[in-house]
C-alpha cells in the first residue's frame, strides 16, 4: 500500500458478525495487524467521532455498503438474473460457468439484433473485446448505442486496450455511449482513460497485451477519472470502475476501495478477469454499479483463496474456483476486508 496511512480507514473482515465490525483508523502504520491502530467507533456511521477527523461529513458508510453487497449476493442466488455476454472466444465457457456458479444465468451472442433484443430480458450485459472479428467494428458500437438509448446497464472489459487499430476504434466509439462499469487490469484502465482523453498521454504507460504491465496503484487516478466520466453519462449518475490485481481497486469516482486477497494462481488460468467481469454484470442486474463491482471482486478474492488452498495446480484451481463461487455465502462475501481511502 502507498500514500499517507493516516488517510485510510481500514475495516477487517472475517469477524463473527461481519456486517457490524469495528472500524479502525490507521494512525501510524500500513500494517493492518499493527497494535497502533486507533479504534474509531463501532460503526462508520460516526465519522465525526474519529480522533483524526478524517472523512468528517463524507459519504462513507461501509456498514450499509456491506449490507448492499450481501443483499446483491442474496438476490442473485434467489432471482437467478440473466446477464448476457458478447465476449472473447478464449474464455467464453468460464464466463458462463462463473455466472452460473454465482447464481445467475448466462447467454452468449455475437449478433447485434440478438443482443439488443435480449437486453429487454437481460438485467445487464457484458462486453469483452479480447478476440475481435472485422464485423465487430460496426456491431459493438451499434450495440453500445442501443444500450445507451435504452438506459441499459452494461460492463465493459477493455481487454488489451491500446493494441490494434480495430480495438482502438471500437473502444474510442464507446466514449459516446459508455458502459455503466468498466472492469479491467491496471494497464487496460490506464489505456482506456488515455484514449478517452481523461488523462494526458504522459500519465500513461505503454500498452500491454491481455496481462497487466502496471501496478494497481498506477491506475488510481485514471480509474477515478473514468468512473466520474461514466457517472456523468449514466442516467442515474452512478457508475464504477474496478481494477484487478494483487489488491483490487474499486471506485465510484469519489471513494476508492481496496480489496485485498485472491490468489496468484488466478493469473495462471485464462479468464479469471473475464469471468470476474461477467459476474460483475450478473450483480449489476440486481444492484447499483458500486455495489455490483464490490460484490464481484470480494467474491473472487475469497473464492481464489479457497481454491488455492485446495488446488494442485492451475487445472484443479479452476475447478475449485467455480465450486467456491457457488458455495460462498452472502455474509462471507460482504464480510471481506475493505480499505477505504
Ligand atoms: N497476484 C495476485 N494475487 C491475488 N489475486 C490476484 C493476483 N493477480 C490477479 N488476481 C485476481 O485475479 C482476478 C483477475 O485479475 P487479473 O488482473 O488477473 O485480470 P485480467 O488480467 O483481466 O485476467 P484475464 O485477462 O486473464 O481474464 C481478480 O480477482 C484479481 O484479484
Ligand atoms: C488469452 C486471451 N487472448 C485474447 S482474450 C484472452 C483471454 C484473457 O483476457
Ligand atoms: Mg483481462
Amino acid at each position: 500500500m502507498q500514500g499517507d496511512p493516516r488517510q485510510r480507514r481500514v475495516e477487517n473482515g472475517f469477524a463473527p458478525d461481519p456486517l457490524n465490525l469495528l472500524v479502525k483508523t490507521i494512525v501510524g502504520s500500513s500494517d493492518m495487524s499493527d497494535d497502533s491502530h486507533v479504534h474509531c467507533g463501532t460503526s462508520i456511521h460516526q465519522p465525526a467521532e474519529c480522533a483524526d477527523g478524517q472523512h468528517q461529513g463524507g459519504p462513507l458508510d461501509l456498514t450499509s455498503l456491506r449490507e448492499s453487497v450481501a443483499q446483491a449476493v442474496r438476490d442473485v442466488k434467489s432471482k437467478t438474473p440473466l446477464a448476457q455476454s458478447f465476449t472473447n472466444f478464449v474464455t467464453i465457457n468460464l464466463v458462463a460457468n462463473a455466472q452460473l456458479a454465482a447464481g445467475g444465468t448466462a447467454a452468449m451472442s455475437f449478433l447485434p439484433d440478438d443482443v439488443i433484443d435480449t437486453a429487454a430480458i437481460s438485467g445487464a450485459d457484458y462486453i469483452n473485446v479480447g478476440t475481435l472479428l472485422p464485423f465487430y467494428k460496426d456491431a459493438l458500437p451499434q450495440i453500445a448505442r442501443a444500450f445507451h438509448k435504452n438506459g441499459h446497464r452494461w460492463v465493459l472489459d477493455p481487454v488489451a486496450a491500446g493494441i490494434g487499430k480495430t480495438r482502438t476504434e471500437i473502444l474510442r466509439a464507446f466514449r459516446a455511449a459508455p458502459p455503466t462499469v468498466v472492469r479491467g487490469n491496471a494497464s487496460e484502465i490506464i489505456a482506456l482513460a488515455t484514449m478517452w482523453g481523461l488523462i494526458s498521454p504522459d500519465e500513461a504507460s505503454r500498452p500491454a497485451g491481455v496481462e497487466s504491465v502496471d501496478d494497481v496503484d498506477a491506475a488510481v487516478g485514471p480509474a477515478k477519472k473514468l468512473a466520474q466520466f461514466l457517472a456523468d453519462a449514466a442516467p442515474e449518475h452512478q457508475a464504477a470502475v474496478a481494477v484487478s490485481g494483487a489488491v483490487d481497486l474499486v471506485t465510484d469516482g469519489v471513494q476508492v476501495y481496496r480489496l485485498p486477497g485472491g490468489s496468484a494462481l488466478m493469473a495462471k488460468i485464462t479468464g479469471a478477469g473475464c469471468s470476474l467481469g461477467g459476474v460483475t454484470a450478473t450483480y449489476l442486474a440486481v444492484a447499483e454499479p458500486l455495489t455490483a463491482a464490490l460484490a464481484a471482486s470480494l467474491l473472487y478474492n475469497r473464492a481464489g483463496e479457497i481454491a488455492e488452498a485446495k488446488a494442485e495446480g492451475p487445472g484443479s484451481f479452476q475447478v475449485h474456483l467455480l465450486d467456491a463461487l457457488w458455495n460462498l455465502t452472502p455474509e462471507q462475501v460482504a464480510g471481506s476486508p475493505i480499505t477505504v481511502e
